[in-house]
This record gives structure tokens, sequence and C-alpha cells, in this order.
């Protein structure tokens, strides 16, 4: 388990993309090489005997985190997209955003009853994208292990909306109260 000072590279912005969100930039810490490999590392490691199959990862920065994940889990990588980006039969969730409303969608044939699944952010603020995300899934048949974000906003209670559906485990790394 690494000790990695992730917050010094997370940067407030505030009012942005709207007055009264404080925006948390988490690129100073992708185009970190130590603190990438230390964000994913320790994710990976915390579900490395949860037999994972599938991480699924919401457009576009949990492709960012989702992928590597799964490649250092020996799984499979699933997009979870905006709409109109998948050409094949989808599976589709509308949720509210902590500013505005959205869908994610999967392919259909991209995970089965056969799949143990982790769903992984940057970020969790409301939960509402990982609450889609689970749902999508739970169409596909697919079991959920879990949730793993690099950050948690924890004054927006994402674990309590999370756990309103879904006992399943949350793991963060950085919790900003
Ligand atoms: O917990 P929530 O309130 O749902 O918010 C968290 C989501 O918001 C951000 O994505 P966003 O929808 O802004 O899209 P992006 O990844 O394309 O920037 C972030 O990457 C999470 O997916
Ligand atoms: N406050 C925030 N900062 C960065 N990304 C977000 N996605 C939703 N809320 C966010």
């Amino acid at each position: 388990m690494s000790n990695f000072e992730f917050e010094n590279l997370i940067v407030n912005i505030p009012d942005y993309p709207e007055p009264g969100v404080i925006f948390k930039d988490i690129t100073p810490l992708l185009a970190d090489p130590q603190g990438l490999a230390a964000a994913i590392d320790q994710i990976s490691d915390h579900f490395m005997k949860a037999g994972i199959t599938k991480v699924v990862g919401a457009e576009a920065r949990g492709f960012l985190v989702g992928a590597p994940v799964a490649y250092r889990l020996g799984a499979g990588f699933v997009p979870a997209r905006k709409p109109g980006k998948l050409p094949r039969e989808v599976y589709s969730q509308e949720y509210a955003l902590e500013y505005g409303t959205d869908e994610l969608q999967v392919h259909k044939d991209s995970m089965g009853p056969d799949d143990k699944v982790l769903i992984v952010d940057d970020l969790v603020a409301t939960g509402g994208t990982a609450v889609a995300t689970a749902k999508l899934i739970e169409q596909t048949g697919a079991k959920i292990v879990g949730f793993s974000f690099i950050l948690e906003l924890c004054y927006l209670n994402p674990r309590e909306e999370i756990a309103k559906e879904y006992p399943q485990e949350v793991y963060t790394l950085i919790d900003v109260h």
C-alpha cells in the first residue's frame, strides 16, 4: 500500500463550470509519473484478489483510470459511453450530475452473468454517475463487486447515495471533506 501524497496534485478551481461548484482538477495527478502509478497501483492492489473479470469506466475521465486498472487486474475494460457513441445495440441509463443531467450506455454484449465487475472513475461527487453505471451493469446480468474512485467529495454524501441501492464496497484514495 502506498503512502503517496495525492492531495498536492489536485487543483481546486472555484466556480467552475458554474457558480458554487469547486472543480477538482486531476490533470496534474495524471501528468505526474509517480502519482499516476501510485493511484493505479493502489486501486488495482486493493481488488487484486477479488476475481474481477471486467472494469467499467464512465466517459470520459473514467476511461483514464479504468483501462490501466483493468490491465493491472488482468481484466477486460468496458467503456460506459455518452449517447450515440457506441455502434451496436446498447443498454441506456439517464442520471443527474452535480451540474446537469446526462445518459450513459454500454454495449449489450459487453458483459454478462459470468462477469464480476469493478466500477471505477476519477472522482465521485453526487454518486449519480456511479449508480447509473451500476444500473447499466445490472441490465447485462453481470455481478457488481465494488466501486473505486481516486477522489471522493464526501460533502456531497456519495457513499450514502450509492449505499441506498448498492451494498458493495466503495474504495477511494482521497477523501475531500
Ligand atoms: O458523482 P457524480 O455527481 O455523478 O459526478 C462524477 C462524474 O462527473 C465527472 O464526469 P463528467 O460527467 O463531468 O464528464 P467527463 O468525464 O467527460 O468530464 C467525473 O469524471 C465523474 O464521472
Ligand atoms: N466538483 C467536481 N470536480 C471535478 N469533477 C466533477 N464531476 C462532478 N463534480 C465534479
